[in-house]
């Protein structure tokens, strides 16, 4: 399926809305960055390279519809920006590695102090950060599916797909590329409660690529395991720190737990971009977003309670997988195994 959900369209982003999604394709646009955070905080965009990618085309916007006349003004509206997108959603760290990118370029671009130049190149930054987006998810998708054997019935979590990257997909890539090859896979989606992209954007994405899918429940899990209806789970990462311990989707915990118990493989894929090698577990944010997702059916449209409307709940969107759960980390330069703290640092050539 060729989807590009993120665009840059002379001036404008232009994104598909994935709150809408299987319901109805709306796709919006903006040229004002701040209309960009307000769609990464609420989910129109969402899945931690896709955040990445809108945060650094937010960057681009604010540079191309500045009215700076000199570079130290240009600066100063950049660093602003960066600021407002970096207040959106505070787990994957995409979003930071972006923002930082798009920064120390527009610092060495604003060396010779021409305006234009630095615009231009913001754009340009922005747009190479998609299309390494795309061509590191290709990559892993080959590596990872080499793990993958003709027959296997594979369990993915959340959305990791073209909806959540700049156009291909993580997990989902790696599930994709090995259907490509002409395994013949089966894929068991779960719902993944509370906003459900399992239900609704991992579904619709593979019902599109014809790829045989069935959907459960997130409490399923275990009881297929127990009955062998499972050969390998793999999902994706919003953080991803040396020791190994990795921040994904909520319910990746249990899985893992499930899969140990169970002795069934559990790979995460995920680009170099989500490793983070500054923080450490104690530093990790986990999002807690509106309790209403918990209360509520995940139709945009209309507020539809599946509880008493004031109780009170837990809403927190991530949770930490240890390392000692996960068999293997897929990325654009190899399959990191453990221990971690050595085959990280080696795939990021820190030594
Ligand atoms: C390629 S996406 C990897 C992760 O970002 C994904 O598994 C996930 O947890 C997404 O969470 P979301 O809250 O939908 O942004």
């Amino acid at each position: 399926m060729k989807i590009i959900p993120i665009q840059w369209k002379e001036g404008r982003m232009v994104w598909i809305d994935t709150r809408f999604i299987p319901w109805e394709e709306i796709w919006r646009e903006t040229t004002d960055y701040k209309r960009v955070a307000k769609a990464i905080k609420d989910m129109e965009i969402r899945g931690a390279p896709a955040i990445g990618v809108a945060a650094a085309f937010g960057m681009a916007l604010a540079a191309y519809h500045s009215t700076a006349k000199d570079v130290d003004t240009l600066l100063k509206e950049l660093e602003e920006a960066k600021s407002v997108l970096a207040k959106t959603r505070p787990t994957a760290v995409n979003l930071f590695w972006a923002l930082d990118r798009m920064w120390e370029k527009a610092l060495e671009l604003s060396q010779k102090g021409d305006v234009e130049a630095v615009k231009e190149g913001l754009v340009e930054e922005a747009l190479s950060i998609q299309r390494e987006d795309i061509e590191t998810n290709m990559k892993m998708g080959k590596i990872g599916a080499q793990l993958i054997e003709d027959g296997d019935v594979i369990l993915t979590h959340c959305n990791t797909g073209a909806l959540a990257t700049a156009g291909y997909g993580t997990a989902l890539g790696v599930i994709r590329a090995a259907w490509e090859e002409g395994k013949k896979i089966q894929v068991i989606a779960t719902e993944t409660r509370p906003v459900a992209q399992g239900a609704r954007l991992t579904v619709w994405e593979l019902v599109k690529e014809g790829i045989p899918a069935r959907l459960i429940s997130d409490t399923m899990v275990g009881y297929l395991m127990s009955k062998k209806k499972i050969d390998k789970v793999f999902l994706g990462a919003d953080r991803i720190l040396l020791s190994g311990h990795f921040a994904n989707k909520i319910g990746t915990y249990q899985i893992a737990i499930l899969a140990h118990y169970h002795k069934v493989p559990f790979y995460t894929v995920a680009p170099t971009s989500t490793i983070d090698p500054k923080r450490t577990l104690d530093e990790l944010i986990i999002e807690e977003r509106n309790p209403d997702e918990v209360k509520c059916c995940p139709y945009p449209k209309e507020k539809i309670y599946i509880t008493v409307p004031e109780v009170e709940v837990y809403n927190p969107a991530f949770d930490v997988t240890p390392p000692e759960l996960v068999t293997g980390i897929v990325t654009e330069k190899g399959i990191a195994y453990p221990p971690y703290w050595i085959s990280l640092r080696k795939i990021l050539g820190m030594g």
